[in-house]
This record gives structure tokens, sequence and C-alpha cells, in this order.
């Protein structure tokens, strides 16, 4: 029965980072890249199946996160939006179909390889390493996603407005900041696409705000985002695209405005 990995290990030190995956060359990139935007690399699904014990999770789901644009899966609770998640991150593999990132077939590539071509994600549960400092836990992004540049790690923790906690354990600090410093993780990395599960779960409505207009600054800039998110009203204010997805199958898929659940029309106005 497959499983999704566990984030990492939250008392555990940071793993160093692993030699180069000759299996799969990097997506061609420099350090100056993330100042040159638009960086064209899709990541898409193709005619995804996957079951747990008979029980098909994933029917046949295709879903394109193009860059420059935010993409948001929504659905009810088991719709299967965690699952979709961890296969195209690299966690679950699905039975059935392909998951292609920058025109290739990245099915059978791992997780943490998939980090290092370019795509980033978070974790639902927050998984920072406590002990370390909030700098030191985005270090530990770049690390992963092939960065060596140290400025990386400062621009991340800039936009995610970090620098004033920037030497402090993550232990101890709220979650809306730890939200940030996971978000920061993911980005320093210098991602070509950003993966975020319930990035506004635990943050209040200012810092959703704030989150919001991140994003669409990242996205901006070239950065492809799938976002699975549960707040609607974020989703509407922030996404290009929106893929509905329900007992494993997509149902709708378009604009923002058009397949979220419309306001009723006022009564006596047009059918
Ligand atoms: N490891 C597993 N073993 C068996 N069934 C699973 C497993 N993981 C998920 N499922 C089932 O697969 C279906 C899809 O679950 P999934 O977590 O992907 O949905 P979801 O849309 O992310 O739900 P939620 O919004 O509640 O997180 C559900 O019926 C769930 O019970």
């Amino acid at each position: 029965m497959p499983t999704p990995h566990a984030p990492p290990e939250p008392h555990a030190p940071p793993k160093p980072p692993e030699p180069p995956d000759q299996a799969v060359p990097p997506a061609p990139r420099t350090p100056q890249e993330s100042v040159d935007p638009p960086r064209p690399t899709s990541l898409e699904a193709h005619g995804l199946y996957l079951s747990y014990d008979g029980f098909t999770a994933l029917h046949d789901v295709s879903l394109t996160v193009p860059p420059a644009k935010v993409t948001a899966l929504v659905g009810p609770n088991g719709a299967g939006k965690s699952s979709l998640f961890h296969c195209l991150a690299g966690a679950l593999r699905p039975d059935r179909g392909r998951i292609v990132f920058g025109g290739r077939d990245i099915t059978r590539v791992p997780a943490h390889a998939r980090t290092r071509i370019g795509v980033a994600r978070t974790f639902q549960q927050l998984a920072v390493f406590p002990t370390l400092t909030v700098a030191e836990n985005v270090r530990v992004g770049a690390e992963r996603g092939r960065v060596r540049d140290p400025a990386a790690s400062d621009r991340a923790l800039r936009l995610f407005e970090l620098d004033s906690v920037r030497d402090r354990p993550a232990e101890g600090l709220p979650t809306g900041t730890l939200r940030r410093v996971e978000l920061a993780r993911a980005l320093a990395g210098d991602p070509h696409v950003l993966l975020l599960d319930e990035p506004a779960a635990g943050l209040d409505t200012a810092e959703v705000a704030a989150l919001a207009r991140i994003l669409r600054a990242l996205a901006a800039d070239g950065t492809a985002l799938l976002v699975v998110e549960h707040d609607l009203d974020l989703v509407a204010g922030l996404a290009d695209r929106v893929y509905v997805l329900t007992a494993g199958r997509v149902v709708a898929s378009g604009p923002a405005d058009q397949v979220l659940d419309p306001r009723p029309a006022p009564e006596g106005g047009p059918p």
C-alpha cells in the first residue's frame, strides 16, 4: 500500500545535501536565473490513477501547473487533493499516468531528486527543524534546491519578513511565523515550481493577505505555483486557474470566477 513519505523528522538534524542525481539531468539553470524570468517550465499530470488497497483515490486525473500562474486545487475532504499533491511532489508514485516537468517524464523520479531539479514543496503539517535557527532552516532549503549562492537564503528571509527572527531557534515561534519559515525554505532553493499544501493554515487575516501578495509576486516573476487550499476566499483572490477534485476525479477546471460556486443571482434577476 503506498503511503506518503513522512515530512522531515522534526527533531532530526538536516541531512547534508545529496550528490547530484545522475539519472535526472537538472533543468538548465544558472545562479543568476532567479533574476531572469520567464522560466517556462510547466509541471503536468497526465491521466493519473492511484489506489490504496483497491480503493481508487485518483481516477484519470490530468492537470497543468504552468509558469507565471497560480493554480489552485480544491475539493471536499477525501477528494484526493493530498494524493494528487504527493504524486506531483514525488512522495507517491501513481499506478498509471505520467508526471511531466519541463517536457521530461519524471514519474519515477523520487521526491528528493524533484527538489533538486526545481520542484519544491511545503507540508500541510509544519516540518521545520525546531533546534535550528530560522536562517539555518532556510539554508537547508537552499542546499536541497542546488542553490549555492548564500544570498538566495537572505532574499527568501527578507521576502517573508523573517529578518528580525533569523537567529532565533524555530522552536517556540508562532505558527504563522513557522509557516513563513517553511515557505522561505522552499523558495530558497530557487524552484521553478512551488507546491504549497494549505499554506494559509494557521495564519491570521493579515498574514493571509501578506501571503497572497507574496505568492502573486512569485508568479509574476515566473514561478509556477500550485496551491491546495481550503480557504476559498484566498483561492478566489489568488488563483488564475482552479481545478475542482471530487471523489478522485477532476469535475471542473477554469478561471476562479467561473469555477468557484458563484453567489446565487438576486431574485427576479436574469436566470
Ligand atoms: N494511506 C492511505 N490508505 C488508504 N486510504 C487512503 C490513504 N490516504 C488517503 N486515503 C483515502 O483516499 C481518499 C483521498 O484522500 P486524500 O487525503 O488524498 O483526500 P484530500 O482531498 O486531501 O482530503 P483532505 O481535504 O481531508 O485532506 C480518501 O478517501 C482517503 O480516505
